[in-house]
């Protein structure tokens, strides 16, 4: 049995208390809290235990009729009583994990302005820049804050700018932390950093709540952006800073500025890079072709497509044994105008420069379409990360499949409508012969007597975990090393490794997130004490592997009530 919770000490009573999210139990309020808290006459009379309450509000929760009102449903759950809100989607985390996320809270951000009810988080706005570190030391002692999500709206999911509706993404990145990985709601704090909008819809809304100007950039920006990352180490010197969302021309080189300063994370850079590098090993695993020999085509060469193609050339380089500028050579990037050429290198970003091809190599050759160069590369495995619904075309997919005996294809654009190809057409068109994963969640695909999983390949299966790691060995920084434990780990929990045909799923499942984080975690702590960067001694964690991973479980955030106590 585990043992019995630490009472919480408050000085709340009454209606107050009732109204705080942390502390309130509703209905559960123990008679003894009831007196010594003041709430007698404030509450039905009738004591609930916390399964009671969860129940009724799944009853609750399915008479909603769309999933946005889901989604508002169990917003106004949380910002009411959080644990029995976390109870709740823990009991219910694979039916509920999509109307908190992708692809429901993309349409609950695109409709912040007219959705909004009462703020939560931190706003911080680049026309106030000399108010950063008094906004931000309102949250908590400094001591107090484990992790802060960020976000500066412009490019997110795949709905492009939502200006202010992105506090939005770091609240639920942050709920993410705290279902799949037990990091304690109240040590959270996100952060939208409103640098303006250039939304026309947003721009026009009069019920808009952000800056209602055209977004800012160059030496502005960076300085808020400065400003910001100065005083959030200065007010919280422990916290963990999750970057979300950035634009294609912010999210990498920011993150290069920072990532040798502090503890930091780009989510669509780096989060997405991992889960999918550890989807294409357990693929490669099934079509038994060697990393060193993949050809991979990145259709959308932004944030995540980039990011991704840069874990995958650092895998090829490791394994076998070539410069990452040779591994390079294998992965040919796409986007709008085509293949992305070296003779384009004025209008590419850094991160899509290493990836250019020499303009010579396909002089006589068509490269303006992904048809064209599915058909010169032969790529063994093709990802989307462009935004553009239905691009993988029977066509492309067909021409792919006639080259290579298990095409790898990836369709990760999020939210749902936006994926590149259903999973179904990909197992039809190829006779189920695809090896599938998806950036938003699909239900199982049936052809011909066989059910294929489709696992979701999505930064949330890593991101909690290396988080995770990263808070409790109190890390300076995320060195490289621990990004690859991560993904290591990640991969050996494939489902993939326990079935020949690759049709039992190529990631693990949403309902087995938390044990698979411990993995991520203890492989990160392991990786941040050898690279000489945990802010712990040695002798604060355990040297056995197993106890690691048990001295891990019990520093997570448990769903349940703590007893109550008079604060001195
Ligand atoms: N599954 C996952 O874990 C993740 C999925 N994503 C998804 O990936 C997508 C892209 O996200 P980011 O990289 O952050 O955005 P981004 O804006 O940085 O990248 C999108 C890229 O696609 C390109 N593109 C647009 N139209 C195109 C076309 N017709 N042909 C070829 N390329 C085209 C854009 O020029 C841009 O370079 C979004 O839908 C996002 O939700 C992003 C992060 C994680
Ligand atoms: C999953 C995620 O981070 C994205 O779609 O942007
Ligand atoms: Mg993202």
């Amino acid at each position: 049995m585990s043992p019995s919770p630490s009472p919480i000490p408050t000085h709340l009573t009454g209606l107050s208390l009732l109204h705080n999210p942390t502390l309130n139990k509703g209905s559960a309020f123990p008679p003894s809290e009831r007196t010594r808290f003041e709430l007698h006459g404030l509450l039905p009379q009738r004591v609930q235990t916390l399964e009671q309450q969860v129940e009724r509000a799944y009853q609750q929760f399915v008479g909603k009729e769309s999933d946005i009102a889901k989604n508002v449903f169990l917003t106004s759950l949380r910002e009411q009583d959080e644990v029995l809100f976390y109870a709740l989607v823990l009991e219910h985390l694979k039916e509920m994990f999509s109307i908190i996320y992708t692809p429901t809270e993309g349409e609950a951000i695109e409709n912040y302005s007219k959705i909004f009810r009462r703020p939560e988080g931190c706003f911080l706005n680049i026309e106030d820049q000399g108010r950063i570190e008094t906004d931000l030391s309102k949250w908590a002692s400094p001591d107090q804050v484990d992790i802060i999500v960020v976000s500066d709206g412009e490019q997110i999911l795949g709905i492009g700018d939502q200006g202010v509706g992105a506090i939005l993404i770091s609240i639920a990145k942050l709920m993410i932390y705290t279902l799949c990985v037990g990091i304690d709601p109240s040590r959270t704090l996100p952060v939208v950093l409103d640098v303006g909008t250039n939304n026309k819809d947003h721009l026009n809304d009069p019920l808009y709540l952000g800056l209602q100007k055209p977004r800012e950039s160059g030496e502005k920006y960076d300085v808020f952006v400065e400003r910001f990352v100065k005083a959030a180490k200065k007010c919280y010197p422990n916290a963990y800073i999750h970057f979300e969302d950035f634009g294609l021309n912010n999210a990498k080189r920011i993150l290069d500025k920072y990532s040798p300063q502090i503890a930091c994370f780009n989510d669509d850079v780096q989060g997405t890079g991992c889960v999918t590098l550890a989807g294409v090993m357990a693929a490669l695993r099934v079509s038994k072709v060697p990393m060193e020999e993949l050809r991979l085509v990145a259709f959308g060469a932004g944030s995540a497509g980039t990011g991704i193609a840069d874990q995958i050339k650092d895998a090829i380089a490791v394994e076998s044994g070539k410069s990452k500028e040779e591994a390079a050579k294998q992965i040919w990037c796409v986007d709008k105008p085509g293949l992305i050429l070296k003779s384009k290198k004025d209008q590419l970003t850094p991160a899509q420069l290493s990836f250019a091809r020499e303009d010579s190599e396909w002089k006589d050759k068509d490269h303006s379409d992904l048809l064209s160069i599915i058909k010169e590369v032969k790529p063994h495995l093709l990802i989307g990360t462009s935004t553009q619904p239905g691009a993988f075309t029977r066509e492309i997919v067909q021409e792919m499949a006639s080259h290579v005996e298990r095409p790898i294809i990836f369709p990760l654009s999020n939210p749902t409508r936006l994926h590149e190809a259903h999973p179904k057409d990909l197992i039809e068109w190829t006779d189920g012969k695809a090896l599938v994963a998806t950036g938003s969640p699909f239900d199982p695909v049936e052809y011909k007597g066989t059910t294929y999983s489709i696992s979701e390949c999505n930064n949330s299966t890593t991101f909690p975990g290396i988080g995770l790691g990263v808070i409790l060995c109190k890390a300076k920084r995320v060195a490289e090393s621990m990004l690859v434990a991560a993904i290591k780990a990640l991969a050996e929990q494939a489902p993939a490794l326990k079935d020949e045909d690759g049709a039992k799923g190529l990631l693990p499942d949403v309902n087995d997130v938390r044990a698979v984080s411990v993995e991520i975690a203890a492989a990160v702590i392991r990786a941040a004490q050898k690279e000489e960067v945990a802010g712990i001694g040695e002798d604060e964690v355990p040297g056995d592997d197993e106890e690691l991973k048990k001295w891990i479980r019990g520093r997570m955030w448990q769903a349940r009530y703590r007893p109550l106590v008079k604060a001195e």
